[in-house]
């Protein structure tokens, strides 16, 4: 089960050396859509993050570097929260009927941005909202009617692969990919929620991880079992982030003509850089390693969608939260075309 790691691990990619295209995304517009859904965990906070982020100048950034009618700010997507349902508290997880009403709603809106030429800035918001944004821009390739599929690339200190049953804190946010993924066996259809409303969309080959560092063992059995590609933290240290990400796009799309959807957590990064976050773990990509993933990214004209989650700014003093804000801004540049060549 360990072969697509193993053989991505030991083959020095064709990519690694690879000619970056002096060409950037510059033709489609930039969709920025907030989703300050904070359910899928405990800590309040994360549902201030677009208009922390909108007050921090990201709008006013991107239009300067983009041209401001290249970018367009669509607000927040609201979310009639049944306060019914999480007060019942019978299940494990009370929210999980609201996560599946807000994924309806969020996809629908963010195939739209994707069918109108826009490339969605999604900003959670928990991890949980990128349920709702993954199945979007896979609903919108779909209905184009072409072949080329999506790849995935979930950039995280976790992995978010648990199940409902198998998750120990029963936070939705720790299991989106165990929602998205499509089940390849008949044990992972049977871990899956049978109440789950989410018509998973992903095949486990057009899925890689970066950055993990924190994967609880049923969410190993589970990416072994589907043979889903991760590179952790000591695969960065190993390779080197250039390494890391020529295999990476090699791994879930070697044809080199799939669109890529970013999942990016701020946990990824080392604390240090981003404290404003609600699970942090020490020992996280740097501040370049993470802007040399845009850039990467960028050149490959590709990007479909980003997701953005998981700033809390609620957590930290004044000072770690302009920072935090500040690296984000400066990330979230990066994935759609600056370059520190100028
Ligand atoms: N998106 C995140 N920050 N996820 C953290 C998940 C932590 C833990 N593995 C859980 O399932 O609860
Ligand atoms: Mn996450």
């Amino acid at each position: 089960m360990l072969t697509t790691k193993l053989s991505i691990l030991s083959s020095k990619s064709n990519k690694s050396s690879i000619v970056w295209r002096q060409i950037r995304q510059i033709n489609s517009n930039i969709g920025v859509i907030g989703i300050p859904f904070w359910y899928g965990q405990s800590r309040l906070g994360t549902n201030l993050a677009p208009e922390i982020l909108r007050s921090k100048g990201l709008i006013d950034k991107l239009s300067a570097q983009f041209g401001q009618n290249r970018v367009i700010d669509f607000g927040n997507i609201s979310l009639e929260i049944d306060s019914n349902e999480i007060s019942k508290n019978q299940w494990k997880n009370p929210n999980e009927f609201n996560l599946w009403k807000l994924s309806e709603k969020s996809s629908n809106f963010i195939e739209n941005l994707i069918k109108n030429d826009y490339v969605p800035l999604i900003l959670g918001g928990d991890h949980s909202i990128a349920v709702g944004s993954v199945m979007g821009a896979k609903q919108a390739l779909i209905n184009k009617g072409n072949n080329e599929d999506l790849s995935l690339i979930w950039i995280d200190a976790h992995a978010d692969a648990n199940t409902v049953q198998s998750s120990l804190s029963g936070n939705l946010h720790g299991m989106p990919m165990s929602f998205l993924v499509k089940p390849t066996s008949t044990e992972h259809q049977h871990q899956k929620n049978q109440q789950q409303q989410i018509k998973p969309c992903i095949n486990a080959k057009n899925i890689v991880y970066i950055g993990l560092r924190d994967v609880e063992i049923q969410e190993l059995h589970l990416l072994k079992e589907l043979n889903i590609a991760y590179f952790s933290m000591k695969d960065v240290d190993n390779l080197g982030i250039n390494e890391v990400i020529a295999r990476s796009l090699d791994h879930i799309d070697p044809l080199g003509k799939n669109h890529l959807h970013i999942s990016f957590d701020v946990d990824s990064l080392d604390p240090m850089i981003i404290p404003s976050t609600g699970t942090p773990v020490m020992g996280g990509l740097t501040f370049r390693e993470t802007l040399q993933i845009g850039e990467y990214i960028n050149n490959t004209g590709r990007m479909i969608a980003m997701d953005l989650v998981e700033f809390n700014p609620n957590i930290g003093t004044e000072q770690m939260i302009d920072q935090s804000a500040k690296t984000i801004i400066e990330i979230i540049m990066a994935f759609f075309g600056k370059s520190r060549l100028g």
